[in-house]
C-alpha cells in the first residue's frame, strides 16, 4: 500500500510556474507550447503558437509579450481548469510533424506540470497506460452505487509520522476474497506500521468487474512490453505470468480537499515489478506521477529524476489506469487537492478509486524475514545511490508502529529474474559484506 504522507506545506504551495528567464531554444515546438501553455493556461493554443512564431520561438519574449494585455481578446474555453476537457499533445505538434509519431525527447521540467488527457500521451510519458470509457457505463454506475453505499463506513487509516499518530486525507477499505484471507490481513499483514481493522470481503461488483480488469490489464502489460520495453522482453524481476488480482483497495475521496500525497505502494507483499490496475469512478481528479531515479542509467546527470516536472494524468470517471512494472521503484504519485471539481451526476462530491492488486503468495508475511520486533519486514528499493540503484532490501518496519521505536535491521532481499525470492527466510544469503546475511542487524542502509 502506500505513505499516506498528507501532503507538506510546499506542495500544497500553488503549482509553481516555469523558469521562463531560462533558455528553451533547443526545445521541440511542442514542448514550448506546452510551457507557454502552463504559463498562460487561460489561452487558446493558436494564441500562443502566434506569440511563439512572433517572438522567434523564444517562450520567455512570448511569454512577457502574453503578460501584456492583448490576448484578453482571445480567451480560452470558460471551462478551463474543468477535468475532463480532453486534449492531446498532438495539438502542440508544429504542421508537418503531426502525421509523424512525436519524437520522444520530451521531458517534462522541474517546477512544472504538464497535463495529460490524450492515452497516447500517457502511454508515451508516463508509467501509466489509460483506458477512458474501460467499463459499459451501467456497469460502471453500478459499481459506483455500490461503492458509495460501503464508502459510507469507510473511515480515514490513521499511521505513524516522526512522533505523531495522524490520519490519511481521505477514507478506505480493503477487499479480500475470502473469509480466511480477512482473518490473515488483519492480522499477519503491516501497512505502514498499522494493521488493518476494515478489511471486507469482495463485493458482487467489484468481483464482477474484476474479471475485466484481469483481462484489460494483462492485454495491456504484452503491449507495453511489446512496444515500450528494452528489446522488446519484459523488464527484470517482473513475472512472466498473467497478473490476476486477488484484492482491492477502495479510496473514497469526499470533497475537492481530500487527497493521497506523494507515495509509491509498498511492494513488500506484490513483490517487485508489481502491476496494478486503477478504476476511477464519479468525480473526475488528477493523479500525478513524477519520476524519482533516472531515466537513463548511463544519465551522468546529478539531477537525474529530480530534474523532471510533475505529470498529471487526468482520470475521468469509467476510466482505467495501469500502473506498469517500472512505475513503483521509478516513479512517486499522489491525487492533488483540487480547486474546484465538477459535481458527478450519482457521486455528488465523492471520487471513487478502486486499485486492484495481485498479492503473491510467495510474497506472505510468513515468508519474508522478520526482525528481533517481531514484525514483518518491509521492503524497498535503493531509488537514489548510483551503485545500488534498483537493488531490494528488508528493513524493520516498528519503527512505524506506534508506541515501537523500531531497529536497524536490514538484508538485501534477492529475486530471480522472474521476481521470485532466492533467499528465503532461514536460508543464509551469500555474504557480500554489505548484509546478504539472515536476521543480522546491520548497517548503514543504503
Ligand atoms: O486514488 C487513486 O487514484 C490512487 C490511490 C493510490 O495511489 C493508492 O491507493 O495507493
Ligand atoms: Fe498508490
Amino acid at each position: 500500500m502506500k505513505s499516506f504522507l498528507v501532503q507538506t506545506t510546499s506542495q500544497r504551495r500553488p503549482t509553481p510556474q516555469p523558469e521562463v528567464t531560462q533558455s528553451h531554444d533547443d526545445e521541440p515546438t511542442e514542448v514550448k507550447l506546452a510551457l507557454l501553455a502552463s504559463l498562460h493556461p487561460e489561452l487558446e493554443q493558436e494564441t500562443l503558437f502566434d506569440f511563439l512564431l512572433a517572438h522567434d520561438g523564444s517562450v520567455a519574449h512570448a511569454s512577457e509579450a502574453l503578460g501584456c494585455g492583448q490576448h484578453r481578446l482571445r480567451p480560452r474555453d470558460k471551462r478551463k481548469g474543468v477535468i475532463g476537457h480532453q486534449q492531446s499533445l498532438r495539438h502542440f505538434a508544429s504542421p508537418g510533424e503531426t502525421a509523424q509519431p512525436m519524437r520522444k525527447k520530451f521531458k517534462s521540467k522541474k517546477g512544472t506540470t504538464l497535463h495529460l488527457y490524450d492515452p497516447t500521451d500517457v502511454a508515451e510519458h508516463t508509467p501509466c497506460t489509460i483506458i477512458h470509457n474501460f467499463l459499459p457505463p451501467e456497469d460502471a454506475n453500478d459499481l459506483l452505487r455500490e461503492l458509495l453505499r460501503e464508502a459510507d463506513s469507510f473511515e480515514k487509516i490513521t499511521f505513524k509520522l516522526f512522533d505523531s499518530v495522524v490520519s490519511s486525507p481521505h477514507t478506505s477499505s480493503f477487499f479480500v476474497e475470502s473469509h480466511e484471507e480477512m482473518v490473515a490481513q488483519k492480522s499477519e499483514y503491516y501497512y505502514n506500521g498499522s494493521q488493518l481493522t476494515d478489511v471486507r470481503r469482495i463485493t458482487p461488483q467489484l468481483a464482477k468487474v474484476k474479471r475485466t480488469v484481469q483481462d484489460a490489464v494483462n492485454q495491456q502489460i504484452q503491449e507495453r512490453i511489446k512496444t515500450r520495453y528494452p528489446g522488446g522482453k519484459k523488464l527484470q524481476f517482473q513475472s512472466p505470468k498473467p497478473w490476476v488480482p486477488n484484492s482491492a483497495f477502495v479510496n473514497c475521496y469526499n470533497g475537492a480537499q481530500e487527497n493521497v500525497g506523494w507515495h509509491s505502494d509498498q511492494l513488500t507483499y506484490l513483490g517487485p515489478r508489481a502491476v496494478i490496475g486503477s478504476i476511477s469512478l464519479g468525480v473526475a481528479r488528477e493523479f500525478r506521477v513524477r519520476r524519482i531515479v533516472p531515466k537513463d542509467d548511463s544519465d551522468t546527470s546529478k539531477s537525474g529524476g529530480e530534474g523532471e516536472g510533475q505529470i498529471s494524468i487526468h482520470l475521468p470517471h469509467n476510466s482505467l489506469l495501469v500502473m506498469h512494472a517500472e512505475m513503483q521503484e521509478e516513479w512517486k504519485h499522489c491525487v492533488t487537492p483540487a480547486l474546484s471539481i465538477d459535481p458527478h451526476p450519482v457521486a455528488g462530491n465523492k471520487r471513487i478509486n478502486v486499485t486492484y492488486r495481485d498479492y503473491k503468495l510467495r510474497m506472505h508475511p510468513r515468508h519474508t524475514p522478520r526482525c528481533a520486533c517481531k514484525v514483518p519486514c518491509v521492503l524497498r528499493v535503493v531509488q537514489r545511490k548510483r551503485e545500488n540503484h534498483g537493488k531490494y532490501f528488508w528493513m524493520c518496519h516498528a519503527g512505524n508502529v506506534p508506541g515501537k521505536s523500531g531497529c536497524s535491521f536490514f538484508q538485501w532481499a534477492e529475486f530471480d529474474d522472474d521476481g521470485k525470492p532466492i533467499t528465503n527466510h532461514g536460508h543464509a544469503a551469500k555474504a557480500t559484506g554489505r548484509g546478504g546475511g539472515h536476521e543480522k542487524t546491520l548497517s548503514p542502509a543504503p
